[in-house]
């Protein structure tokens, strides 16, 4: 499909050296979009996380100048733009009679923003069509596009329901690895699972089959309350401000569970904002030490642990230098990784992360684990976790680590933890993906890309 939009953008008037017309700066919706196209460069030109420039407090200076709606439609347009970027791509590559020049970034973010609302999002296709022009006109960079921009958004307008393509959504360095790791048919499956917004798990403290009842959610095998995306603001749900329950994907509860029965012993969480695991091993009895660099994470955990009435003590401090008195009974290492397994929830992981940066996290990953061992007593337990779905920061980690004679394999069975079927590999080790825990209805399935390894601690 061809259109010969690209010409009459080269015709469009110039408006050199003027900016902001009156009337665009007055436009309903325009802001949110200019601000989403802003954004949408950050992350694809700059490699900034969506969670930083959409913060509340130290979020992306044109988001905070926007009201909690327009946040709001921020947020879901560079949810979808990021989820299907590969589909909007081949799309719009298809409308256009020859590529975008290179160094278009502009263009290319203001039309995969509104292509973003025209296929996937329930707004008006004029009006996408209209603010993405008037957007053009209002850049000085795109000015000259605003005829290629309203020629090929009013053809994918008209067209969206015969086109189609079958480009991944991702990028080619992630889809290979996703491949190599899990062959073509599941990383496909793990793809799609990409594209689908996730639902929202809780961990309660107790009652999971009343909770689930309550909130008009289902219990999870392993526990957990899970709920189909929400209407309002979580925080005004029941059960909330009682500290009942925190969020925490089903995947993310699943390692401090490898430790069995933990009550009374002395555990510490490594890595510990902001503190879902920390909650957990608290709730379970444990007497925690949760080590946290971050100051600012540590705060968030702090309150965290105070909204939950549960107890740890906190401490800042880098891990690799940390010295507690004693060594502890059991320690998690809930390390720092790519978080390519969090892409549901966070869909700017792979276009913002390289196969450079995994390289770094896994030798990382390797050092922490090494100065793991010595803060365990001997015949204490360590579980070594993240949330990557890349072997390389998982199994290979876990298996290299058992070069150190103080450590020994204490492989995970399928048997103690019945609801956990499918998840445990040959060897011992946790492994989820988004394809794990299916339900018939699209909105309650998946869950989030973990690993976790199990180790003793030796007396070497
Ligand atoms: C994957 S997150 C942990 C999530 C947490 N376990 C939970 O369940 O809520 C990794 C954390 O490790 C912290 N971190 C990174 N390097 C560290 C270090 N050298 N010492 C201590 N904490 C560190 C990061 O600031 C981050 O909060």
């Amino acid at each position: 499909m061809v259109v010969s939009g690209g010409k009459a953008a080269f015709r469009a008037k110039k408006h050199a050296g003027k900016r902001n017309p009156p009337e665009a700066a007055e436009r309903p919706g325009l802001a949110a979009r200019q601000c989403a196209v802003r954004l949408l460069g950050a992350v694809i030109e700059k490699k900034t996380s969506l969670d930083g420039l959409t913060d509340n407090q130290h979020g992306h200076p044109h988001y905070l100048a926007l009201d909690d709606r327009d946040r709001a439609l921020v947020r879901a347009i560079l949810g979808a733009a990021l989820r299907n970027r590969g589909t909007i791509d081949a799309l719009l590559a298809q409308l256009l009679d020859r590529p975008l020049p290179e160094n278009a970034v502009a263009l290319k973010a203001l039309l995969h923003v509104a292509a973003a609302q025209i296929l996937y999002l329930d707004i008006p296709d004029h009006s996408a069509v209209d603010l993405a022009v008037t957007a053009a006109n209002d850049d000085p960079r795109n000015r000259r596009y605003a005829g290629l921009v309203n020629a090929v958004l009013r053809r994918l307008s008209r067209d969206k329901d015969k086109l189609s393509t079958s480009t991944p959504n991702a990028p080619a360095w992630f889809a290979e690895t996703l491949v190599e790791a899990y062959g073509a048919e599941k990383a496909a499956a793990i793809l799609a699972m990409h594209a689908v917004e996730p639902p929202v798990d809780l961990t309660v403290k107790s009652d999971p089959q009343g909770w689930a009842e309550r909130l008009g959610g289902i219990v999870l095998p392993n526990g957990t309350v899970r709920l189909a995306r929400l209407e309002g603001p979580l925080t005004e749900l029941p059960g909330f401000a009682e500290g009942e329950w925190w969020v925490q994907d089903a995947a993310a509860s699943l390692p401090a569970r490898l430790f069995g029965d933990i009550a009374g012993k002395r555990v510490a969480d490594l890595c510990a904002a902001p503190g879902g695991k920390t909650a957990q091993l608290a709730l379970a009895g444990a007497d925690v030490t949760a080590v946290e660099i971050s100051a600012n994470r540590l705060a968030r955990l702090n309150a965290n642990l105070e909204r939950l009435k549960l107890k740890a003590h906190t401490v800042e401090a880098n891990l690799m230098q940390y010295q507690p008195e004693e060594k502890f009974d059991a320690v998690l290492l809930d390390a720092p990784c790519s978080s390519t397994g969090t892409v549901r929830r966070h869909p700017d992981v792979p276009w913002t992360k390289s196969p450079e940066d995994i390289a770094k996290l896994a030798a990382l990953q390797a050092q922490f684990l090494a100065r793991t061992v010595e803060l365990v007593r001997p015949g204490g337990i360590i579980v070594f976790s993240n949330c990557s779905l890349d072997p390389s920061e998982g199994e290979a980690v876990a298996r290299s680590a058992l070069a150190n004679p103080a450590l020994q394999a204490f492989p995970v069975a399928e048997e103690e933890f019945p609801g956990l079927h499918g998840l445990i590999t040959p060897e011992g080790f946790l492994r989820s993906t988004p394809q794990d825990f299916p339900n018939p209805d699209p909105r309650l399935a998946g869950m989030d890309g973990f690993f976790a390894a199990r180790f003793r601690r030796t007396s070497a």
